[in-house]
Order: C-alpha cells, then structure tokens, then sequence
C-alpha cells in the first residue's frame, strides 16, 4: 500500500520553475532514493513533502492525510510523523548528543515543555536505546561540536529515529562525508527501512550508493521525473537521461 502519493507536484520559485508535474508514490518500508544534477529540484521535492517548501500545484498524500490542505495544527503532527535528515545535521553544537536527539520529541509537546526541556523517563530511555544501536554510548553527553561529521549524522538520525516516524527524509544525508562514514550511514538508514519498517526517501548525488542501497531509484532532471524503476533498470542509457552531459563520470562499467 503506498503511504506517499505524490500527484502532479509543480513548484515555481520567482524565476525558476523547480518542479513540473511531479508524480510518483513510495509503498511503506520502502527505500527509494532521488538522484539527478544540481539544480534538479531534488531538495524542493522532499522539502514539499513536509511542506519546509510550500508547492504550487498537486497533491500530496501521506498516510491517508491531504498534506498540502492541513491547516498549522495538524501539519505540527504531520510532521512529527516524518523525519528529516541534512547534509549539514542541523544539529545544536553547544548541546549533548543526548540533548540534540531528544529536540526529536519537541513536535509532540507543547512549547512550555520544549523550552523547559522537560523530558518523561520514556523518552530518556528511549534516547539512550537508540544512540547505543547507532553505537554512539560513549557519545551520549559530548558537546555536538566535539564530534566528526559521521558521529553528527548518527545524532540526525537518532533525532529522527526518537520521533517515531513512518517515514525519514534524507536531504543529501552523505555529501559532506568520507566514504567510509557515508557507508556507515547508509547502512543505518538501510537497517532503519528493513529492520524497523520505516519509510526511507533519500536524495543522493552518488549513482553507485543509490543503486547499492535502495529499493527503487527515482531519477529527476530539470524539474521532471525521468525514470522511476529498480536499481536493476538503471542502466546506462536512463543515466544519460538523468544527467545529461554531467553523466560522463557515472557511466557504470
Ligand atoms: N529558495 C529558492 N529561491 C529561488 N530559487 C530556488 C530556491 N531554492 C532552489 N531554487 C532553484 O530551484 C532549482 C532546484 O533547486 P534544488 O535545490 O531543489 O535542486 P537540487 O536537485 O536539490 O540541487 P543540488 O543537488 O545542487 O542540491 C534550482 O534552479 C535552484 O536554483
């Protein structure tokens, strides 16, 4: 059953149109990854998911709720059923790994109690849980700052993870990390879609880890899907269509 349904999604920013007629939906537990140049209008389509970028035109439907008709209250808890992971963490450097990942809960309490950081006992727990199965226990009270880029993108997932999601959207969860802290990401992120059933829809610039990684890959160029299949389907032809005269270096062998 598709828990996302993206239906004709078209987004015009002053002079540039970044999407047209985008659809496509995503099944539950499935991981899908967007690829395609920059400037494509990857990041405008996840962030329309959740509304961080309002669409012009179309529909979207995410577990049987009209997103784009929700009015602040219930967009509040539509988006805390929908994690968000950046390139960049967005992370709070002067506060604990700890601290950081329970900002996750911030979408289920009133403003009072987010400002006061008052946490139950469960939610604790649950944050200490999930930072020791993304082996970051001896992390657990450093400062954010103290840590590599890896060890912060592991603080953005635990930070989605404790909102209990249906679904995580990943925004270029890998561009600013070495290949070996991108490959401990993307198993977590994988392990997150098969081990816990939640939904993963994940940009990426790198070809090769989208088709290592996901379920099905969605292709995009200036704005329009392009291809939309398994890793399996993505030859080289479709990555011509994908990316055009940036493709020369992605051609699989
Ligand atoms: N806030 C904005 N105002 C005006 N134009 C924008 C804005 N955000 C994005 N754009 C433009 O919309 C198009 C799509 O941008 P977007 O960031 O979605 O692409 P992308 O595929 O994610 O690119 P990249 O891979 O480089 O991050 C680009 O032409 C970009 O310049």
């Amino acid at each position: 059953m598709a828990l996302l349904e993206v239906k004709n999604i078209s987004k015009q920013y002053k002079n540039t149109k970044a999407l047209s007629d985008v659809n496509f939906s995503v099944k539950e537990g499935e991981f899908v990854s967007i690829i395609g140049p920059s400037g494509a209008g990857k990041s405008t389509l996840l962030r329309c998911i959740n509304r961080m970028v309002e669409a012009n035109y179309g529909e979207i439907i995410f577990d049987g709720s009209h997103v784009l008709n929700l009015n602040k209250k219930d967009l509040r808890k539509l988006r805390a059923k929908i994690g968000m992971i950046f390139q960049h963490y967005n992370l709070v450097y002067r506060l604990s790994v700890v601290e950081n990942t329970l900002h996750g809960r911030l979408g289920y309490k009133s403003t009072i109690e987010g400002i006061m950081g008052r946490y139950t006992e469960e939610e604790k727990k649950q944050a200490f849980d999930i930072l020791e199965k993304l082996g970051l226990s001896e992390e657990v009270f450093k400062r954010c700052d103290e840590l590599s880029g890896g060890q912060k993108q592991r603080v953005g997932i635990a930070r989605a993870l404790i909102q209990n999601p249906k679904m995580i959207l990943c925004d270029e969860p890998i561009a600013s990390l070495d290949p070996s802290s991108s490959k401990v990401i993307m198993d977590h992120l994988k392990n997150v879609s098969k081990e816990m059933g939640i939904t993963c829809l994940v940009n990426l610039h790198q070809v090769d880890v989208a088709i290592k990684y996901s379920d099905r890959i969605i292709g995009v160029n200036s704005g329009k899907v392009v291809f939309d299949g398994s890793p399996e389907e993505l030859n080289n032809e479709k990555i011509y269509e994908i990316y055009g005269a940036e493709a020369g270096n992605l051609i699989i062998d």
